[in-house]
């Protein structure tokens, strides 16, 4: 069964994924310009070059890439993850793109577009569900609302208690159960903070989620894993610490990404319960 089938629900392809390579991890795309080896600068699209290569190196691992849209948002950068969302598919890995997403209306509609050649995205439950409804509409693709995000400011606002007795991360956890109809919905939370990752999993036992913040952000793999999974499914995503290893400049990254892979696959595969 293929994972980038777009006729299955999205985290059935993901379920796929997970059992056929025996990995959670999602590789974040997070390709800066100014991070990209010199010898590919000088390439068409040197974002694609670069991303083509790490996906060579990275797919036999990888259950899902997660591009950052931030390091896309200009035309050469629209047209590499074209390209790149396109060579993904063709090695049977779902893409998630972590754009944050969602307004009123027909602003949203639009951005919703977004969700035409990827599987899956994430969005800001801010706007309330209206923003969010052609996304949720889209019932083959994931949807992953924020919700205890990794920054260190994510306490600011997420932490805060309600009147009713709940932390707002909890309300939208709450809401975000609500708007499942489709079953295409997770949450993002991330794994720098572990103690929220555990009580969330209790609050909405059947959402999965996508974790990040392990690697560069320093969060903690082993609750990342536990508690972010359902029945085995779920996306724990490194970017930073996969696909610039090394700090290497030179033609050597993407093996060294691909070892920072293999590593990271078996080093999350230790706290799972089917592994
Ligand atoms: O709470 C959040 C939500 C999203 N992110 C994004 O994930 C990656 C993490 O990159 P690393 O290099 O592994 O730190 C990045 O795209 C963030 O925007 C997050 O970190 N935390």
């Amino acid at each position: 069964m293929n994972s980038t089938d777009t006729n299955r629900p999205f985290f059935d392809r993901v379920a796929t994924r997970i059992s056929r390579i025996n990995s959670v991890i999602s590789v974040g795309l997070d390709s800066d310009p100014n991070r990209i080896p010199a010898h590919l600068q000088t390439a068409d699209l040197p974002r694609w070059a670069f991303n083509r290569r790490i996906i060579d190196a990275t797919h036999e691992h990888t259950v899902c890439y997660k591009p950052n849209t931030a390091f896309y948002e200009d035309p050469s950068g629209w047209r590499a993850l074209r390209e790149t969302i396109a060579y993904a598919h063709g090695k049977d890995v779902p893409v998630l793109l972590d754009a944050k997403r969602a307004d009123i209306g027909n602003t949203t509609r639009q951005y919703a577009e977004l969700l035409n050649k990827a599987d899956a995205i994430t969005v800001n439950p801010y706007m309330g569900r209206d923003s969010l409804q052609p996304f949720l509409d889209r019932e083959n693709k994931g949807v992953f609302i924020l919700c205890r995000t990794s920054n260190p400011g994510g306490a600011d606002l997420q932490d805060l208690e309600l009147v009713t007795g709940e932390t707002v991360y909890e309300r939208i956890a709450a809401l975000a159960e609500g708007w499942n109809t489709h079953g295409n919905v997770g949450l993002v939370v991330g794994a720098t903070a572990p103690e929220e990752l555990e009580s969330l999993r209790e609050y909405v036992p059947d959402l999965p989620f996508l974790v990040p913040g392990i690697g560069a952000q320093d969060g903690d793999p082993e609750a990342a894993v536990t508690y972010g999974l359902v029945d085995d499914v779920g996306l724990i995503n490194s970017s930073r610490g996969i696909i610039f290893a090394g700090d290497d400049n030179g033609e050597q990254f993407a093996d060294t990404a691909g070892v920072a892979a293999k590593r990271l696959k078996q080093q999350l595969n230790q706290f799972r319960d089917t592994a």
